[in-house]
């Protein structure tokens, strides 16, 4: 089976569908933002401070390069990944990318707690949301389908996908 792989925004619940189409799969689930933290022993917002955006980049696409390979998972990715190509190419080879969306209102709604995206730390968090994802929605939109979580809770959102994906897998 081609890999089923999770793009979108901070907080548009990739980790969350993503566990769930695993565990009713039951195939394994690759989180490449665990797999970063992996890679150098520290948290992502860590990284961020120790090392910069530009080193974390770099070996997210490392593990990329490694994850894309494999066939038969679910892989949920950082919500930059989309931003290189180069990325997007790797993952499409084994894999078809499905955006997960959810507006603004949504993602501050359950982002509002959290301090683990060094993204949005600095400043008035909506603000950042919206410049963010104004800017990447072009990058979102060039995924192969995509899924509106602000209508669907994780559990359908996983059903959606699954059911998308076994009927493009029965055609190949
Ligand atoms: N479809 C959804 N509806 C409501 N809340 C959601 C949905 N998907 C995810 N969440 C919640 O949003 C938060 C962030 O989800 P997460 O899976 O960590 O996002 P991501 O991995 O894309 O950053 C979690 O608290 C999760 O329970
Ligand atoms: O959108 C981004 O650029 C990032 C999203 C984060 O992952 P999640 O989308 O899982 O929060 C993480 O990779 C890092 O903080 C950068």
């Amino acid at each position: 089976m081609k890999n089923i792989v999770l793009t979108g925004f901070m907080g548009s619940g990739k980790t969350t569908i993503g566990k769930l189409i695993a565990e009713k799969l039951d195939i394994e689930l690759i989180d490449t933002d665990s797999e970063v933290i992996k890679e150098l022993g520290m948290t992502i917002d860590k990284i961020f401070e120790v090392y910069g955006e530009k080193k974390f980049r770099e070996v997210e696409t490392m593990v990329i390069e490694r994850v894309s390979k494999l066939e038969n998972v679910v892989i949920s990715t950082g919500g930059g990944v989309v931003l290189n190509p180069e990325n997007v190419k790797l993952l499409r080879e084994n894999g078809v990318i499905y955006f997960l969306y959810a507006s603004a209102e949504s993602i501050l709604k359950r982002l509002k707690d959290d301090d683990t995206r060094p993204l949005l730390k600095n400043g008035d968090k909506l603000s950042n949301i919206i410049r963010l994802l104004n800017m990447r929605m072009p990058f979102y939109k060039n995924c192969d389908f995509e899924i509106n979580t602000d209508i669907l809770t994780p559990e359908l959102a996983a059903e959606k996908i699954i059911s998308i994906h076994l009927a493009k897998e029965s055609k190949r």
